[in-house]
């Protein structure tokens, strides 16, 4: 593999909360455009993963890098706006703004950047479309069934064409027919924009689909291909 091909990398990444070691070595690498499952058992370290590679949480100890720059080398604010340019959130509770309609809520990582009020209305408009309810473009979260919530997070996170899209159990809210659907409407959206994809989950089935799949253990990677 060469460097270029890597986008996201974990190095022996520690991590405890309070007493709780959540993360104890694990170490993962993300390439451009691969899917990428993480699974394990409850409490395995799974979330708290996803949240370094993210930057929303600093480890204790090893490193994350991102197109070969080290999170831990940049300021709080440099890590929030690369994290807003090049990496797509997808989280399962509570990211949507109760206040704002589906519409408003995709725009807003646009708007954040600076974009003009139009022009972000009409990219959140058209992944809307992509996502399959554009016609709820003017419900509030709470008008939203759980199904179309996760699919306004979809469109939310992939508004800004990032990178690499980090999603947390997408499924987890949902029923099996309805996780199915909402997981492939995230597959086949970072396959058409050529952005990678980290999806957490329990669920093997989902990550059958993926190119491949790491497994957290009590805080550590048991994938082979991490250590190469
Ligand atoms: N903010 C926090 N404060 C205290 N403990 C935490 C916090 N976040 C995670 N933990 C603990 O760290 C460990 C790993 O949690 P994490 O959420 O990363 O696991 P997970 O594999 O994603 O679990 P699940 O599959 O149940 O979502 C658990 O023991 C959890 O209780």
């Amino acid at each position: 593999m060469t460097q270029n091909e890597l986008l996201l990398q974990a190095r022996g990444l520690h991590k405890g909360f309070g007493s709780t070691p959540a993360l104890r070595g694990a170490s993962v690498v993300v390439r451009r455009g691969e899917q990428l499952a993480v699974t394990g058992p409850s409490g395995s370290g799974k979330s708290t993963l996803l949240h370094c590679l993210a930057g929303t949480l600093l480890p204790d100890a090893g490193w994350v890098s991102y197109d070969g720059h080290r999170l831990d080398g940049l300021s709080a604010d440099a890590r929030t706006r690369l994290r807003r340019v090049h990496i797509g959130l997808v989280l399962q509770f509570g990211q949507l703004v109760p206040e704002l309609t589906a519409l408003e809520n995709v725009a807003l990582p646009l708007l954040l950047e600076g974009r003009r009020r139009a022009d972000a209305a009409e990219a959140a408009r058209q992944w809307l479309d992509r996502v399959g309810i554009a016609g709820r473009a003017d419900a509030t979260p709470a008008e939203l069934s759980g199904g179309e919530q996760q699919r306004v997070a979809i469109a939310r996170g992939l508004v800004s064409s990032p990178s690499v899209v980090l999603a947390d159990e997408p499924t987890g809210a949902l029923d099996t027919v309805g996780g199915e659907q909402v997981v492939q409407v995230l597959v086949k959206a970072t396959r058409e924009t050529g952005a990678a994809l980290v999806v957490v989950t329990h669920d093997h089935r989902l990550a059958a689909w993926m190119d491949r799949e790491v497994v957290l253990r009590d805080g550590q990677t048991v994938d082979t291909e991490a250590d190469a």
